[in-house]
């Protein structure tokens, strides 16, 4: 398993954002990670890529613990978070170079170049980031996140707010990425997990309320459809 989650915890105040949840994620799948707005997955993302420190409970990123070895996990991990902080005075090429500078990659103008090409950014890449349309920004973001060629990749709505040519694209992306990776993505849209996922879990007010491969889920409720299941798991 490169990614195991154990009772993991966060509390803002009395409200229980995400309650005690455990699951895990394998290589070479794609999990999909879904809940209705303000059911945690942010911020279960947030924990796992070591940016918010758990009220309790702990994870392990390819053996690496999140609280003991925060490096060694930021190390196995590409994120993509929900808003991508991008600086938007810097061109593509130079803010990708300064993040290949982060993470110590030796071949930094090669590297820079091949994730350009990887994630479709050939046509902006002498491009400033702030002149970048929202997709072409996501793709930045994208490529920010596997630079360094991460086992892991956790990507937060990668797609929102994509027109469909792209969404296309970068969902191809995306699959293709999941080939030889551990890859959870949180999204809202179910044709994105019927297109992508192969595995699924569901959090609802912070608790965890399916964790199945997209196809056990569908036979256990008899149905096809993602959404009913959705809805009958996140309603009450
Ligand atoms: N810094 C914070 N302080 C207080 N409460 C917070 C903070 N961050 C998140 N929350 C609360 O925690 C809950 C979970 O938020 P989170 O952003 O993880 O949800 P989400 O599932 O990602 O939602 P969405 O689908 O809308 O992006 C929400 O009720 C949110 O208001």
């Amino acid at each position: 398993m490169s990614i195991e989650v154990f009772n993991l915890a966060k509390h803002y105040n009395n409200q229980k954002a995400v309650d005690e949840i455990s699951f895990s994620a394998k290589p070479g799948r794609i999990l999909g990670f879904l809940g209705p707005n303000g059911a945690g997955k942010s911020t279960t993302m947030k924990m796992l890529t070591c940016y918010l420190t758990p009220s309790s409970g702990y994870a392990e990123i390819c053996g690496k613990h999140i609280l003991k070895q925060p490096l060694e996990v930021k190390k196995r991990i590409g994120y993509l978070p929900e808003h991508t902080p991008l600086y938007t005075e810097m061109y593509v090429k130079e803010f990708l170079s300064f993040v290949a500078q982060t993470y110590g990659i030796k071949e930094i103008k090669q590297r820079v170049e091949e994730v350009i090409k990887l994630v479709g950014l050939t046509v902006e890449q002498h491009k400033k980031i702030g002149m970048l349309s929202k997709g072409y920004r996501q793709r930045v973001g994208l490529a920010q996140a596997i630079i360094h060629d991460p086992e892991v990749l956790i990507l937060d709505e990668p797609t929102s707010g994509l027109d469909p040519n792209q969404l296309t694209e970068v969902r191809n992306l995306i699959k293709n990425l999941g080939k030889n990776k551990t890859l959870i993505i949180s999204t809202h849209i179910m044709q994105e997990v019927e297109a992508l996922c192969d595995d699924i879990i569901i959090i609802n007010k912070g608790k965890l309320v399916a964790n199945s491969s997209v196809q056990a889920l569908k036979e256990q409720y008899h149905t096809d459809h993602l959404e009913s299941i959705f809805k009958q798991l996140t309603t009450s």
